[in-house]
């Protein structure tokens, strides 16, 4: 068996080591059989190494320059069973187990089965050589198998028992190992200790060592012994588990290894040893903190202690206890680690922390001290009360942080506290009992001087009322403002709605005016083009307005049209329009109607309205309207042809008779085509100098004479012929130009008048009619002044007609204009007296010196008593104001006669003479007119007594 060719060894790819094998390995390996396997030199490894990784066969020559197969089968993840062989042995002898190589030991080797395989040389001679199980080496075979079992579970186990010598039976220790030669094949290696002596000798003794034996198994810490041999030093020759766990090895693989492979290097291995051996081999106990290697290669912190077991006897050995305290290093390391670095928190803080016990400082950082003024360590072991302003604070400090601490919670607050000098501080402070169920064990306090930032606070707070108050004074201003602004708004936006609604509105009445009323019947068009409906336009103007309007003024001629307005108002749908376009013009429009009939109605309704009474001021008066109508879509489709037609229509109710409703025809426009023809004619008239003045004598019957006469203007239409002025007057009066008409007229009314004058008819005057607008112009007077200087007439010559209608019209400024004409010694007389509504005594106050009885009441005279009652009153009243009186209209004899019984001295009519051109006069001027002067008694005796 020692001397087979086949080489077996076992190596550890981990430790690049062989770490077992038997004698021919150690041949191959020339190593003698004291000689570790671990003393191979690293290049040979190396070589093997290389070959292994190849994981086949592989051959590897020898000093020898033998070439030598080897094959390998993996054992475990770090460890090969390695067979070898010179190339040329085809004869292998059978076995390829581990060998026994410590002859010197009782050493046996045994198969899985339990049967012998080798023995020592030193076992061969001390056993007996009929044993060839395992279980024939005990006495009691139930320890054998007690210990195989052992051996089975944990690969290994030691025990003292009683075994069979050649001596007889003896006190073995018996260490058992069991050797995986592949995964299911295995051998089992008994080494045994001859300890019989120090058993027969003293069992007691015995009794402690198998006691001890426990002890050393159970220990919780490493232990171990070792041995120096010859030729390994500090070998491990035992060791409990405890041991070889903390190494992170099997104990079998520990046992018979030098202790070197323990530490992290071999420099350190001599070290620990030149230090601890001189030590031990004194008896003295060696002990230190070393740094150890565990089989991963990882280095841990233990505690060693070691010591000879005998200093008589050194070949027993040392004994080692080893703990592990690397986590306790670790711990140990990490506590002070932050130790320091609490202290360097606590050093360097920005925030003062102090620890109290008892309300006295145990402990405080420089801070602390710094913040309430003292110097460094003066505060050690101080009461608190100190830092306090007053012995209420503290103690009411106490009550105050003590409760929470206790109950486990923080404390935080902010005091006022003082510092060394007294001085008040404000302090953020914070504090927590170290053990809130005992609070004898103190408490930390973590103070931060927080003055600045309380003064700051309250000069803040202060800033921030005085900054409120601004804001609210500033608010009160601004709500000052905004309300003005607001009522500004809000003025200005009821002015421009006033100003808009003026735009549109009549501002007398407050109905749509002209504008409003296009742009509203233009919608409605456009509506009832698109909802395929009719409407109707109704254009309404007041028959005799005018009349109404010079009669009572101008006052009451706006409280007439206020009225009116109101009561076309009244007649129609909210839906439709009423607007006034101006003067008694009004326009209704009549929104969806449905037929004529609708048209009618609304028609027959403002007939009845007007029926009612208009109540002035003056006096009661009755009004009619003339109303012209047209229709969508059938009298025009737009707006504008829509107001034209009714306008025409309107125009042609008038001439029907007032009072009257036209719907529009085709045909009635032509009579506008002719209002406006005549207007434009009227113009051309003025610029040609078609007009000519007619004079109508004015005759004193006193003395049969024409004393005067008055102009009456005539249109000498090139085709037309003469026209009346009846028939271009009222035209001229609407359109304005009367204004320059009249110019016209009393210019050459003066011209003419020293025409005469100088033809010697000395003292004729000659009467000129005036309309209202003329007489209203603001120049006027100055007018009239000019053209007399210009013509260089006496301005009593002149004299100057209004009707009583335009005279009691602004009665007040029409006193003015006429006593300024007064002034300058022209004459005024009043035509067409009786029509008007002037009261005789009013009368006085104008400076007037002339009445004409209206020809309406001459005209009657003689056949209506009160026509001649009117007449006869006239004229008595008008002398009793000093006032001469011409009846007008005079075409009788008895017309005259009867005047003239009355007392009118003033005669003008046909009975004299028709108005003729100026060209005739002057021989009129010369004839005597001379009339019957007896009246028709039949006549008027029968109703008037005369005086
Ligand atoms: N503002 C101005 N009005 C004027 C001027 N010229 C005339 N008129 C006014 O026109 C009205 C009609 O005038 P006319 O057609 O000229 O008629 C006058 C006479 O012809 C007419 N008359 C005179 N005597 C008689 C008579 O016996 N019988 C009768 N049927 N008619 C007669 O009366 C008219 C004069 O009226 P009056 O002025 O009231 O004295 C007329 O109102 C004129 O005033 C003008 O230049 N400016």
């Amino acid at each position: 068996m020692q001397s087979t060719d086949i080489a077996i060894w076992a190596y550890s790819t981990e430790k690049l080591e062989i770490q077992w094998g038997n004698r021919a390995a150690r041949r191959f390996w020339n190593l003698d059989e004291k000689t570790c396997f671990s003393h191979l030199t690293p290049q040979r490894l190396s070589k093997l190494q290389q070959a292994l990784d190849l994981d086949q066969p592989f051959s590897l020559s020898t000093e020898n320059h033998e070439i030598r197969c080897f094959q390998a089968e993996r054992l475990s993840d770090s460890t090969y069973l390695i067979t070898e062989k010179l190339r040329d042995t085809t004869e292998c002898k059978a076995h390829e187990t581990p060998t026994v190589f410590d002859q010197n030991n009782l050493i046996s080797s045994y198969d899985q089965s339990g049967y012998l395989i080798e023995r020592s040389d030193l076992a061969q001679l001390t056993f007996n050589t009929s044993e060839s199980r395992i279980t024939d080496r005990f006495v009691d075979v139930e320890e054998a198998h007690s210990a195989l079992e052992q051996v089975d579970l944990t690969d290994y186990s030691e025990g003292v028992y009683r075994v069979h010598t050649v001596q007889g039976e003896r006190w073995h220790l018996i260490q058992i190992t069991k050797f995986y030669v592949s995964a299911t094949r295995w051998l089992y290696q008994m080494r045994e200790t001859d300890i019989d002596p120090l058993a027969r000798t003293n069992e007691r003794y015995r009794d402690t060592l198998l006691e001890q034996q426990v002890l050393f198994e159970h220990a919780g810490t490493g232990v171990c012994f070792t041995k120096d041999f010859p030729n390994s030093p500090r070998q491990i020759v035992r060791c409990n588990s405890t041991f070889a766990e903390i190494y992170g090895y099997q104990a079998t693989e520990l046992i018979g290894q030098s202790s070197a492979m323990l530490y992290p290097d071999t420099q350190e291995y001599y070290a620990i040893g030149n230090s601890a051996y001189p030590q031990l081999k004194e008896g003295t106990l060696f002990q230190r903190r070393l740094r150890m290697k565990r089989k991963n290669g990882s280095l841990f912190w233990s505690q060693i202690r070691g010591k000879m077991i005998s200093p008589e006897n050194p070949d027993l050995g040392y004994i080692w206890i080893v703990e592990d305290i690397n986590d306790y290093v670790h711990a140990n390391h990490t506590l002070k680690t932050l130790l320091h670095e609490h202290q360097l928190i606590l050093d360097h803080a920005m925030v003062g922390i102090v620890f109290l016990k008892n309300r006295k400082v145990t402990h405080c950082n420089r801070r602390f001290e710094e913040i309430f003024g003292y110097n460094e360590g003066e505060l050690k072991g101080s009461c608190s009360r100190q830092w306090y302003l007053s012995e209420a604070d503290w103690l009411k400090a106490g009550a105050d942080c003590y409760e929470p601490l206790s109950e486990g919670n923080v404390f935080r607050g902010e005091m006022l506290l003082s510092r060394k000098d007294g001085s008040p501080l404000w302090c953020d402070v914070r504090s927590k009992a170290i053990n809130p169920s005992d609070l004898d064990q103190g408490s930390i306090w973590i103070t931060m001087d927080i003055t600045e930032r309380k003064e700051a606070d309250a000069a803040l707070a202060k800033a921030h009322e005085e900054l409120e108050q601004r804001v609210e004074e500033r608010t009160e201003a601004l709500a000052a403002v905004v309300e003005n602004l607001h009522l500004e708004i809000s003025e200005r936006r009821i002015a421009e709605e006033r100003v808009k609604h003026m735009a549109l509105h009549d501002s007398l009445t407050g109905l749509p005016n002209r504008a409003l009323l296009e742009e509203r019947l233009e919608q409605a068009v456009k509506n009832a083009s698109l909802n395929d409906s009719q409407l109707a336009v109704l254009f309404i103007d007041l028959d005799r307005f005018k009349h109404i309007n010079d009669s009572l003024g101008h006052h009451e001629g706006d409280q007439l049209l206020i009225q009116v307005a109101n009561k076309l108002h009244e007649v129609i749908k909210h839906s439709d329009t009423v607007a006034r376009l101006g003067g008694d013009e009004f326009v209704i429009i009549l929104d969806n109607i449905q037929n004529v009939s609708d048209v009618n109605h609304i028609i027959d309704r403002i007939h009845t309205e007007f029926q009612q009474e208009i109540q002035l001021a003056l006096q009661d008066v009755y009004i009619t309207p003339s109303i012209g109508i047209a229709l969508y879509p059938n009298d025009g489709k737009s707006a504008i042809e829509l107001m034209k037609n009714a306008d025409a229509a309107m125009y042609h109710a008038k001439d029907n008779g007032r009072n009257c409703s036209q719907f529009f025809t085709r045909g009635i426009d032509d009579t506008l085509q002719e209002r406006i023809g005549l207007e434009n004619a009227l113009h051309h008239a003025l610029k040609q100098q078609q007009f000519q003045l007619y004079y109508q004598p004015q005759v004193d019957v006193s003395s049969n004479k024409m004393i005067g006469a008055e102009a009456l203007i005539r249109w000498i239409h090139p085709e037309k012929g003469i026209i009346p002025p009846d028939a271009f007057i009222p035209l001229a009066e609407e359109t304005g130009l009367i204004v320059d008409i009249g110019r016209w007229v009393l210019e050459s009314a003066c011209q003419q008048l020293r025409a005469w004058t100088d033809q010697g008819m000395d003292g004729f005057v000659v009467s000129v009619n005036l309309s209202a607008l003329q007489v209203q112009q603001p120049d006027f007077v100055s007018d009239v002044c000019q053209i007399i200087k210009r013509c260089g007439i006496q301005p009593e010559r002149l004299d100057l007609e209004l009707t009583e209608s335009m005279i009691m019209r602004n009665a007040e400024e029409t006193i003015k204009t006429l006593k300024q004409l007064s002034e300058q010694g022209l004459q005024i007389s009043i035509d067409d007296f009786g029509t008007g509504y002037s009261s005789l005594s009013y009368l006085k106050r104008f400076p007037l010196d002339k009445l004409k009885i209206d020809r309406s009441f001459v005209n009657d005279i003689t056949n209506d008593p009160d026509d001649a009652m009117i007449c006869r009153t006239i004229i008595s009243m008008a002398h009793n104001l000093n006032l001469k009186v011409i009846a007008e209209g005079v075409e009788t004899n008895e017309q005259q006669a009867l005047m003239r019984s009355y007392g009118c001295e003033l005669y003008q009519g046909y009975l004299f003479s028709r108005p003729v051109p100026a060209s005739e006069i002057p021989a009129l001027r010369e004839r005597s007119f001379e009339v019957d002067t007896n009246p028709p008694a039949s006549t008027i005796l029968d109703y008037i007594s005369v005086p």
